[in-house]
């Protein structure tokens, strides 16, 4: 399709292929098979593209995000209708090319107050005050959800989080070799190519090459951060081996390239709308979605079981009905939102907002985890983002680069292209308290305590993305907590949907979070002060200055105000068992106490999982999915629309009284 298809290339490229598309489906149309232009997308109201269309859909998903899209297009793909209807619109109108070119990934994304923010693709959610803070936390609000903000880092968890996790929900279906062929079915692989710098190697699992059947795109970026590839020497030099799997073979342990989801012939961001409504759903007829529709309740029958959704519709209040299921999809924060607000949570706070029990469960909306990062950044004599920022002739050669076939440079990988997983080494972990380190004693061993973040940019606050605030070169070491104790919550502050829900990361409320926090923040300034880097950094400016963390105290200070999430959060509609009083779903993703209404998505996972979680969401979504299918042998007979799907005695769409 046209539209679905448009990437970020010189204008000329686009308008030639955008011409070569447009003659191809003006041939094509009277004998396609396809729709037209558009056509994948409803109106509520009424659908001149396929009058046919039913009002009645077999399944409702909630929410066009990394989760929602696989589930809708492969629920689609076996037979069902599918209505997924998303709040957003397309990420290409609302975000230009930001969220298309890899190194444009965190453009828009500070949180500090007063950054520059993208209201059109972005919920703008601002978080519970943090250490006296409030923070931005970036959610994506576009078809593709937050795929379309992600910074591109595919990884799963190590293979005991997995067990972890089936062990908590009591179904060995989520133990790594159970649940990795549902891993790996969303992945499309390419091998890193030549054009990386002959020292820069990226890792993957060998016979992940030929693994190309999935949608979802992943390789390396065409070209490696000078940064990124001294950081990896230092790390190498003290101790770290090199992950041989590209962490995503079970163990994150080690230190490597990121593999990204990126589209290996374009080098743009791959994302859950590019890779699997482009590529599988657009032409499925079974499927249609629904933009800038913000789902505002689910509706139940007098039984408890679901019978469609309300809506606004720039403004007008909507319904839609569904014969088999509602699965919401709306992410971790939204998702306990819209629970609630159909009647599904704790009592105390839906009565606190005058809406009707449906089911009193507790957990909705807590048990919300969240890895938390804070970084140094140096002056460095290599280049770094700053030169594209400040330097005519690097931006110009950039963009050629960018723009020639393949795509190749800065561009095509975003600035944190090397992260690194470890246990907070011995000397370190010695100077917590006895009872810190025999709660860290009783994680797995293949649990990595803290995750290193190579960002080839300026990490103190500022308002731009791009990267240094003098036109100097400067480069950030983040790290971050990956097996962090504190979860906080998520609350509703009105019964409206129009309203953000109130987000309390409570980043490090458990002593024990802070104290590793001062532990894994030495354990930084002594990578960075390793003689293993010195030849690449510039005097000894940084931020922040050295002379403000001299003591545990004045770190401490520093890391609870300048703390940062990795924007992993999840957790807040839990999986778990029927006996877990906290427990939303069960392992089918089933929600405990009414009928039809399942989650999937960030929200869903039992078990923060350390590393970078998008991976993991996709497997979940193809999982479920499956499941649904296999258990609903009527959904699994293709069906195209018919006339008869409408079933007018059911919720009609239209303006509801
Ligand atoms: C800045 C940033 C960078 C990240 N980088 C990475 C990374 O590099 N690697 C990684 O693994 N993870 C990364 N993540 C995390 C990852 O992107 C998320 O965990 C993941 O996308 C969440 O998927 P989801 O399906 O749960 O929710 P989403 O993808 O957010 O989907 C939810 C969708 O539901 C829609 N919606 C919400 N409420 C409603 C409603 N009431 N009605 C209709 N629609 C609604 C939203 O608009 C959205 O489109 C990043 C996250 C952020 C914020």
């Amino acid at each position: 399709m046209l539209f679905w298809s448009a990437k970020a290339r010189a204008p000329s490229i686009v308008m030639a292929v955008a011409l070569a598309q447009f003659l191809t489906l003006l041939v094509c149309v009277p004998h396609a098979s396809s729709r037209l232009l558009g056509s994948s997308f409803g109106l509520p109201i009424f659908d001149i593209f396929n009058v046919t269309a039913p009002v009645t859909f077999d399944y409702i998903v909630v929410g066009a995000g990394t989760a929602g899209i696989p589930v809708a297009v492969r629920l689609a793909e076996a037979g069902s209708t599918v209505a997924l209807i998303e709040a957003g619109s397309l990420h290409y109108l609302g975000n230009g090319n930001f969220s298309q070119v890899p190194l444009y990934a965190s453009a828009f994304q500070h949180t500090y107050a007063g950054s520059l923010i993208n209201p059109i693709v972005d919920w703008n959610l601002t978080t519970t005050p943090q250490a006296g803070l409030h923070r931005l936390y970036p959610q994506g609000k576009a078809v593709g959800g937050t795929s379309t903000r992600s910074h591109q880092a595919f990884t799963f968890a190590p293979k005991s989080s997995y067990q972890e996790w089936a062990d908590a929900v009591d179904d060995q279906s989520y133990s790594w070799n159970n649940f990795h062929p549902h891993l790996i079915k969303p992945i499309n692989f390419t091998a890193p190519s030549s054009h990386r710098f002959p020292n820069s190697t990226a890792r993957f699992p060998p016979h992940w090459r030929g693994h190309t059947s999935g949608p979802l795109q992943l390789t390396f970026g065409n070209y490696a951060w000078p940064w990124a590839s001294w950081v990896k020497k230092a790390l190498t030099g003290l101790g770290f081996e090199e992950n041989s799997d590209g962490f995503v073979g079970g163990s994150l342990h080690g230190v490597g390239y990121q593999l990204s989801t990126l589209d290996a012939t374009s080098f743009t961001k791959e994302t859950s709308d590019s890779s699997y409504l482009n590529g599988l759903g657009i032409n499925n007829q079974n499927l249609v979605v629904y933009a800038n529709a913000l789902v505002t309740r689910i509706l139940f029958d007098a039984s408890k079981t679901a019978s469609g959704v309300e809506f606004d519709y720039g403004g007008l209040q909507l319904k839609m009905a569904c014969r088999k299921e509602v699965i919401v999809s709306a992410g971790a924060f939204r998702s306990p939102q819209l629970l609630m607000l159909s009647g599904i949570g704790p009592r105390a706070i839906l009565e606190q907002h005058g809406i009707r029990v449906v089911s009193d469960l507790a957990g909705v909306g807590q048990n919300l985890g969240d890895q938390v990062c804070a970084g140094i950044s140096r002056r460095v004599s290599i280049p770094t983002t700053a030169e594209l920022q400040w330097n005519a002739e690097a931006a110009v050669q950039a963009l050629r680069d960018y723009g020639s076939s393949p795509p190749r440079g800065p561009y095509t990988t975003y600035a944190g292209d090397l992260l690194a997983f470890e246990k907070l080494p011995q000397i370190y972990r010695r100077k917590l308290p006895t009872s810190i380190r025999n709660s860290l004693d009783l994680l797995d061993a293949d649990r990595p305590e803290l995750e290193f973040v190579a960002f080839s940019a300026y990490g103190g606050p500022q308002p731009g993305f791009l990267g240094s605030p003098d036109g100097h070169n400067w480069a950030t070491l983040a790290v971050a907590l990956s097996s962090p104790f504190s979860r906080g919550n998520v609350t509703i502050t009105s019964a409206r949907a129009q309203d953000n829900p109130l987000v309390n990361p409570a980043w490090m409320n458990d002593p024990r979070d802070a104290q590793m926090a001062l532990q894994g923040f030495r354990r930084l300034q002594d990578i960075l002060s390793s003689t293993l880097l010195q030849p690449v950094l510039v005097g000894h400016e940084s931020f922040p200055p050295a002379s403000v963390l001299k003591t545990d105290a004045q770190v401490l200070e520093f890391v609870k105000t300048y703390a940062n999430p990795l924007f992993q959060a999840s957790g807040t509609a839990k999986m778990g068992r029927k006996d877990d009083p906290m427990a939303v779903i069960d392992s089918k993703a089933r929600v405990f106490g009414i009928n039809n209404v399942r989650v999937v998505d960030a929200s869903s996972l039992p078990v923060l999982l350390p590393g970078h979680i998008q991976g993991t969401i996709y497997g979940l979504a193809e999982k479920i999915a499956d499941d649904i299918i296999h258990t609903d042998k009527k959904t699994a007979r293709p069906r195209p629309y018919s006339t008869t799907d409408v079933i007018p005695e059911q919720v009609p769409m239209g303006r509801h009284d």
